[in-house]
């Protein structure tokens, strides 16, 4: 069929992307099953999301989770969807989500060898004013032959296997890795599957938006003042960069991803760990920008070098272009010089 036709015949959805990627490893099938699961559930939140506004999934759901945020009825919703579709993908033993305080431990008559670390809503705050919210993913093997535990999740990002976010925006897309670079995937709507809209999507090297929340200014360490300053009034008669934060990590990371650019999520005096968390926000997030070219640091590691020792802990964040993280740290190591 020529391909000036309407309908293309031989559409590439993540479906087949994923099953041609899991026959080429020579896999089981199981990672195959596990990421399908999760688009299920990607789908079905998608679907809530966009209907929230009339199906009263607005406000709040009366509780705080463990980090201290105040849970939505949404975060509620779309935790409860990923964990039952993983659990019936008969391929996880672990799960740990931003909504639960424990990890998770799959019932053994459902036990795969896949660990998944999920934030299942991410922009939470964002919810009932319509901007773009998302959902992200870790996904580990196990790597001991203990009893699966909390322990099998306490693995460095390094060891992802797999990683991805949906972004609930304009339209809902994917961004998936599984080590062989970044390919973005968009929901039509009218299929009900995800097309591959861009292949091995790459970082530029130093962008000119900077992305951070600065109500926080009053903490920040100085080595932040200083580099922002530096972004607002640059002296070397370059333009000043712009300045763009959603405050829904997906939607901030995904526009650094697409422009280019600097976020930071980094520590302050108010909280010395910074905000997000490492297992299931910073570590897949880290993934996908370094396998799109870029960096992802706490300030003084890089995030996927980080061995957790708990599995809602925090770590500072700045990512994006690798020009920009680098002259952000130039900033980092002069205060630390000048101690
Ligand atoms: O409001 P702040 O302090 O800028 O924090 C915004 C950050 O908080 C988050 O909403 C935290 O994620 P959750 O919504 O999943 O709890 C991130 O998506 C976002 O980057
Ligand atoms: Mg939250
Ligand atoms: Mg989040
Ligand atoms: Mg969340």
């Amino acid at each position: 069929m020529s391909d000036q036709s309407p309908f293309d015949t031989d559409v590439i959805t993540l479906t087949r992307f994923v099953m041609e990627q899991g026959r080429k490893a020579k896999g089981t099938g199981e990672l195959t099953q596990l990421i399908n699961s999760m688009l299920t559930a990607i789908k079905a939140i998608s679907s809530a999301v966009r209907k929230a506004g009339l199906a009263h999934l607005y406000g709040i759901a009366g509780t705080v989770n463990v980090t201290g945020d105040q849970v939505k009825k949404l975060d509620v919703l779309s935790n409860e969807m990923v964990i039952n579709m993983l659990q019936s993908s008969y391929s996880t033993c672990v799960l740990v989500t931003e909504e639960n305080e424990e990890a998770i431990i799959t019932p053994k008559e459902k036990r795969g060898k896949y660990i998944v670390c999920f934030d299942p809503l991410d922009g939470s705050s964002n919810i009932d004013c319509l901007a773009p919210i998302g959902t992200i993913f870790a996904i580990y093997r196990k790597v001991t032959e203990d009893e699966a535990s909390e322990k099998d999740a306490l693995q460095p990002g390094r060891n992802i296997v797999a990683a991805g976010y949906a972004l609930y925006g304009s339209a809902t897309l994917v961004a998936l890795s599984t080590g062989q670079g970044v390919n973005c995937f968009m929901l039509d709507p009218a299929v009900g599957e995800f097309i591959l809209v861009e292949k091995d999507m790459k970082l530029k090297k130093k962008g000119k938006i900077y992305s951070t929340n600065e109500g926080y200014a009053k903490y920040f360490d100085p080595a932040v003042t200083e580099y922002l300053q530096k972004k607002k009034f640059p002296e070397d008669g370059s333009a000043p960069y712009s300045s763009r934060y959603v405050g829904s990590m997906v939607a901030d990371v995904h526009r650094t991803l697409a422009y280019g650019g600097i976020f930071l999520y980094p520590a302050n005096s108010k909280s010395p760990k910074g905000k997000l968390r490492l297992l299931y926000e910073c570590n897949p997030i880290a993934f996908l920008v370094e396998q799109a070219g870029g960096m992802a640091t706490t300030g003084t590691q890089c995030v996927l070098d980080v061995k957790p020792e708990s599995i809602h802990q925090r770590v500072p964040l700045v990512l994006g272009s690798k020009d920009d993280v680098e002259e952000y740290l130039s900033f980092v190591q002069k205060h630390q010089k000048s101690g």
